[in-house]
């Protein structure tokens, strides 16, 4: 399973991207709205500390400029992704990028039908949210079921990204029903790693070690 850290903070990235098992960094423009530079000089400095795929999201609204901007962005990272948000530029676009090799991502994607057309138009990843899904009263974990099983069904090699995260329980949830992939915040990260039996159990181990060392 992939797991990308949905942040463009460069302190949280540098305090974990030096985990074997994170394969990268995913933004789009709220998280990118929350720093202090230019879009292309963060993305710049997230590429720097980052050893693993770079996610953007466009911003422009016709298909022609949506690949135009994916371009100047693919030539400042090492292992870019463009994200397009779902609809029927986006769609054109994606397929256009696809052509050119360059990894594309289907993001706000709400539907089952919504994912089978950005199959079609090539993208590699499609992202559906969960927390934001569960927000309005719909099942994020059934979409990402009935989506991976479409996908399987068709032999459509696009991998389903669990994307708007809220805990390391949905990361569980989403890998048992086939997500390739989940991005979050550092905080369900950190949920994912830590558990105070863990830490109880170090506290017990070292303190019997001392006390065996003692003796000896
Ligand atoms: O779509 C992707 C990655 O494919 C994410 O970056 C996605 O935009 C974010 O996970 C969501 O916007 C976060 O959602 P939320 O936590 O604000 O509900």
């Amino acid at each position: 399973m992939e797991i990308y850290l949905d942040t463009a903070n460069l302190e949280e990235i540098e305090h974990v991207m030096q985990l074997p098992m994170l394969d990268g960094v995913t933004t789009n423009p709220s998280i990118l709205s929350k720093q202090n530079l230019q879009p292309k000089a963060i993305m710049k400095e997230i590429n720097q500390r980052v050893d693993g795929k770079v996610w953007y999201q466009l911003t422009k609204d016709k298909s022609e400029e949506m690949v135009n901007e994916a371009l100047e962005i693919v030539e400042l990272l090492d292992h870019p992704v463009i994200k397009l948000p779902m609809g029927i530029e986006a769609l054109k676009a994606c397929s256009v990028l696809t052509k050119q090799g360059i990894e594309t991502n289907m993001t706000l994607v709400f539907s089952v039908s919504q994912a089978i057309l950005a199959a079609k138009a090539g993208a590699t990843y499609v992202s559906p949210y969960i927390g934001r899904m569960n927000d309005i009263g719909l099942e994020g974990l059934q979409f990402i079921e009935d989506t991976v099983n479409v996908f399987k069904a068709q032999e459509m090699s696009t991998k389903v990204i669990g994307a708007s995260i809220r805990s390391n329980h949905d990361v569980v949830a989403i890998a048992s029903r086939g997500a390739k992939a989940a991005t979050m915040s550092l905080k369900v990260f950190k949920q994912m790693l830590e558990h105070p039996m863990t830490d109880k159990g170090l506290v017990q181990f070292s303190e019997d070690w001392n006390v065996y060392q003692n003796r000896l």
